[in-house]
């Protein structure tokens, strides 16, 4: 069997702070396969952005090892870590993290293709950043590639901060709460443009969120780690954990998200009900 893209063994990372030591991530594990999704989900505080960073590389765990290709991303070395970096991108939940303000589109995007020497002149540049916009759903290209982030709304910079993270040709995007700031309709309409970039440079997603309805959206042919309190509670195929939960936070997590079929939801609710009611001993034969 291929090795795994990336694996995070046994993984944990303490805070110190003022009021004492904060356990962010305590000993989690997981593999990311090549061209692969992994949903990373809980609530606020559950250590996934800790995770996220502690997987791009950004923050270093106070123990446990990363391995990118079967690799140490830690280990001396410097040329893995450089090859580390180009192939592992970071989207944050806010594009202003990514993105120059005084920089229009045209520069921010030719930035990393010219300090990495992938383009050799100005036209191949500017062939390259059109090429990225379209990929990312902004067309016609010449429409963007002058603007500045200030000038762009919420989705659109976004979708740049995607095109971003494209330039170097990575095997793995690691997104933050990317859509999370987003309408509905757009965050929908952006899901879809990473769906297609899976699917045409099979690109892997480490997805972070902490709403589910949008792992079941993003990664339902992927997997899904529910975090809680540091700890992964439960993983495995999002099929599987979505229709057989096995952990209880994992199942109170599924009963807030709101089912959008009102029959459906109707169901639902008398099925919850009946089960209540059996467990309480309300309509059960008496003891
Ligand atoms: N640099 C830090 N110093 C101290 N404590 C931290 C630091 N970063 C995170 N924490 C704490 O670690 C815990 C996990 O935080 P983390 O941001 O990883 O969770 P999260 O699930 O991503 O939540 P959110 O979605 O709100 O960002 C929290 O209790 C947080 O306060």
């Amino acid at each position: 069997m291929a090795e795994p893209l990336m694996q995070l063994q046994n993984i944990s990372c303490v805070f110190k702070t003022r009021h004492g030591e904060v356990v962010a991530v305590d000993d989690i594990s997981f593999d990311l396969d090549e061209g692969r999704v992994l949903c990373l989900v809980g609530q606020s505080g559950s250590g996934k952005t800790t995770a996220a960073r502690i997987a791009s590389g950004l923050l270093k765990p106070t123990s446990g090892t990363v391995l990118f290709e079967g690799h140490d991303i830690h280990a001396k070395g410097k040329d893995l870590f450089t090859h580390f970096r180009r192939s592992v991108q970071y989207i944050h939940q806010d594009p202003y993290a990514s993105l120059n303000p005084i920089r229009d589109v045209f520069g921010s995007l030719s930035a990393p293709l010219r300090k990495h020497g992938l383009v050799k002149n100005r036209q191949q540049a500017w062939d390259k950043v059109s090429e990225l916009l379209a990929q990312v759903g902004l067309t016609p290209p010449e429409t963007y590639l002058s603007k500045f982030p200030h000038q762009l709304s919420g989705g659109q910079r976004q979708r740049i901060a995607v095109a971003r993270a494209l330039t170097l040709g990575p095997r793995l995007i690691i997104a933050d709460e990317a859509t999370s700031m987003l309408d509905v309709s757009i965050r929908i309409s952006l899901l879809k443009t990473l769906t297609k970039l899976r699917e045409d440079l099979g690109v892997g997603f480490l997805f972070i969120t902490h709403d589910l309805a949008m792992a079941k959206f993003f990664g339902m042919d992927g997997d899904i780690a529910v975090m809680h309190v540091g700890k992964i509670v439960e993983q495995g195929p999002t099929q599987d954990v979505i229709r057989d939960p096995q952990d209880d936070y994992t199942r109170a997590l599924l009963e807030a998200v709101p089912e959008p079929d009102p029959d459906l939801a109707r169901r639902k609710r008398a099925v919850r009900l009946a089960a209540a009611a059996s467990a309480s001993g309300a309509g059960g034969s008496a003891p």
